[in-house]
């Protein structure tokens, strides 16, 4: 029996190939198994319309000639004909779907690279017609350079067209030229906005949605205009986050001034009305007023991604990313440890190769989580001069973007050298669909928003209050005698001592060391404990953040804020991201090498700015 020429199916997922594959090769199906992976080979026979038989296989569906499973791998293989059990196919049918022809077209492009014979199957015209979809075949076909053929899979529409134009294609005697080893010489961005200029011109007509969808990402995708809008995004969220909370932090102050009014006219003097006054409220006061700073940030976050633009964003960091040797899968999970690490390192699930999540996982703390938040602020806001830089652009809130930025280089070159490093390894490739952009609906943000202040006012009436009140136990006792600081003097002031020991050499001082500690608990809890431990130094003070500010402009300088802010962009305060990093890494190895590299970094580089501060004559 000689050899029947091959035909795969290939394409994305869910493009119809397993439906094409049934339709074409009805009951003459042999199901295998690729030798060495757990990954199925299906193949069948078919008689073209001159009447040759060809054997035809299914390939397990693909995103990108990258693989990021064993499924794609096999069919980057396969393709490349490195298959073991495989020989390269004499052709290809590559289906698409045709209502999701701006993604299809990506993969499709580099198939077509590859320089096998190509048919394209336009697969699904049905489920395009019903959408309003209308798209020339004939335009394709020309800009592609390949046979296009319209199908519809589960009707078997379009097959015997499909037939006659592979035995066009398929040993007419011709060389194969292989064009290159399975890469184009084009990142995703480019091959998107190609495959998107492709879709465009090959669309009769389409639905304003999609008109719409298209002239956005025109600008979203565009490498001028796609990155100045992403930084702008950005920094307009920075910015917000300052500007417009000034008012709902006046109320939320008021509100606990007038609680410590209200417990201090109702409770005699003496340990209970301390108690309440000098440590729950001003500790918990001083946390609670970040909510309004939180809720921009998140309405930022929310509404970005319900309008589609999120992925957008994860596309145009895939360069950037793969310049690390993380997939642009990591970017969700990064992006989501920009409100909390812990939910950012469960999300890296979502990677399937494992040095690639593991360095994911730990850089995730580098990112700015919404906990750092009540600490920039309240340094910035106390100690960095509100002055405009620009029209519209504060210094604070410069500092503020400054400081996140820092956060998102140290972690691309933290990626960079893991990478080379202890997680050394292949990178794996990028997969994502491009939704549609849509309008956010308003319940969803209110319900996302509303849900996450929930998590925030669980924390500052649980961990946050336990912490604090703990402290204001041990910052209250021994009581002082006349004229010794009640923060130096008490147990806490004696800990604190201790670790200034350390902590001395980069600047910090004696409040700073003091509020280390609780802030292992949630990072937050730093400014509560700073708002206790200045509450009990001076009990005639009011709570408020307004206080609180005053209080650090007397004690601190300008050099110790910096390096203290520095501390904060590294230092692995907190205990859930620790807990959260063994459970995903089954150990302690991960969690130890993370705190130990993130302590580092944070000693080091508060040091350096302190003493460059201090150089300058900050
Ligand atoms: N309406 C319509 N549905 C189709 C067509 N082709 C396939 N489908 C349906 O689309 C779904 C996905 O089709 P499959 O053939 O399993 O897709 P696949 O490309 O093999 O997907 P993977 O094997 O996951 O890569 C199935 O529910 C099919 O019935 C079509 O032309 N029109
Ligand atoms: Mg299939």
């Amino acid at each position: 029996m000689s050899i029947l020429p091959l035909v795969a199916l290939v394409g994305n997922p869910n493009a119809g190939k397993s439906a094409l594959f049934n339709a074409l090769t009805g009951a003459r199906q042999k199901v295998g198994n690729y030798p060495g992976v757990t990954v199925e080979r299906h193949s069948g026979r078919l008689a073209l319309d001159d009447g040759r038989p060809i054997e035809l296989v299914d390939l397990p569906g693909a995103y990108s000639l990258d693989p990021s499973s064993p499924d794609e791998r096999v069919t980057r293989d396969v393709m490349l004909g490195r298959q073991e059990g495989e020989r390269l196919p004499d052709a290809i049918v590559v289906v698409v779907d045709a209502s999701n022809l701006d993604n299809h077209l990506r993969f499709t492009l580099q198939l077509i690279a590859l320089g096998l014979p190509v048919v394209v199957a336009l697969n699904m015209i049905d489920l395009a017609a019903r959408d309003g979809l209308t798209l020339d075949a004939a335009v394709l076909e020309r800009e592609l350079g390949v046979p296009v053929v319209p199908t519809v899979a589960v009707r078997k529409k379009g097959l015997e067209e499909l037939k006659a134009r592979l035995s066009g294609i398929i040993g007419s005697g011709a060389l194969r030229v292989r064009a290159n080893h399975g890469h184009v010489d084009e990142d995703i961005v480019t091959l998107q906005r190609r495959a998107r200029a492709l879709s465009v011109k090959a669309t009769v007509a389409e639905t304003s949605g999609r008109k719409w969808t298209h002239l956005m990402d025109a600008i979203a995708l565009h490498p001028v205009s796609g990155p100045i809008l992403l930084l702008g995004l950005l920094f307009l969220m920075f910015q917000a986050v300052f500007a417009w909370s000034q008012a709902p932090i006046g109320w939320i102050e008021s509100l606990f001034a007038a609680l410590e009014n209200g417990v201090t006219a109702a409770l005699p003097a003496g340990f209970v009305r301390s108690f309440l006054t000098e440590g729950l409220i001003a500790g918990v006061g001083a946390v609670i007023v970040f909510l309004p700073q939180i809720l921009i940030l998140f309405t930022f976050i929310l509404v970005l991604e319900a309008t589609g633009y999120m992925v957008r964003a994860a596309f145009m960091m895939d360069r950037l990313m793969a310049g690390v040797g993380l997939s642009g899968r990591a970017f969700i999970p990064l992006l989501s440890s920009f409100a909390c690490a812990v939910p950012g390192i469960m999300a890296t699930r979502t990677i399937d190769d494992e040095k690639d999540r593991l360095t994911t996982i730990l850089i995730a703390p580098l990112m700015t989580c919404s906990a750092r938040l009540p600490v920039y602020t309240l340094v910035i806001g106390a100690l960095i001069p509100n002055t405009q830089v620009l029209p519209f652009v504060g210094l604070q809130g410069l500092v503020m973007f400054a400081l996140y930025v820092l956060g998102i280089v140290s972690a691309y070159i933290a990626a960079l050298i893991l990478r080379r490093t202890v997680t050394a390894g292949p990178s794996s490739g990028f997969m994502m669909e491009m939704p549609k952009y849509q309008w956010p609906r308003l319940n969803d943000v209110a319900l996302g928003l509303w849900s996450r202040a929930l998590i925030f006012l669980k924390r500052a009436g649980t961990t946050i209050a336990v912490t604090v009140a703990l402290l204001w136990v041990l910052a209250s006792y021994p009581v002082a005698p006349a004229g010794v600081k009640q923060s130096e003097y008490s147990v806490a002031g004696r800990i604190a001592s201790g670790i200034e020991v350390i902590v001395a050499p980069i600047g910090f001082n004696h409040d700073i060391a003091l509020s280390l500690l609780p802030a292992m608990a949630a990072r937050e809890a730093a400014v509560g404990a700073m708002a206790t431990v200045y509450a009990i130094d001076n009990p005639e003070d009011e709570a408020g953040a307004g206080k609180l500010a005053e209080n650090l402009r007397g004690r601190w300088s300008l050099p110790t804020a910096l390096a203290f802010l520095m501390w904060f962009v590294f230092a692995p305060q907190c205990i859930s991201t620790i807990a959260v990093t063994r459970r995903e890494t089954n150990g302690w190895k991960w969690p130890a090498f993370m705190v130990g590299y993130l302590f580092a970094l944070a000693y080091i580089a508060a040091g350096a700015t302190y003493w460059a501060a201090v150089g300058l004559g900050l």
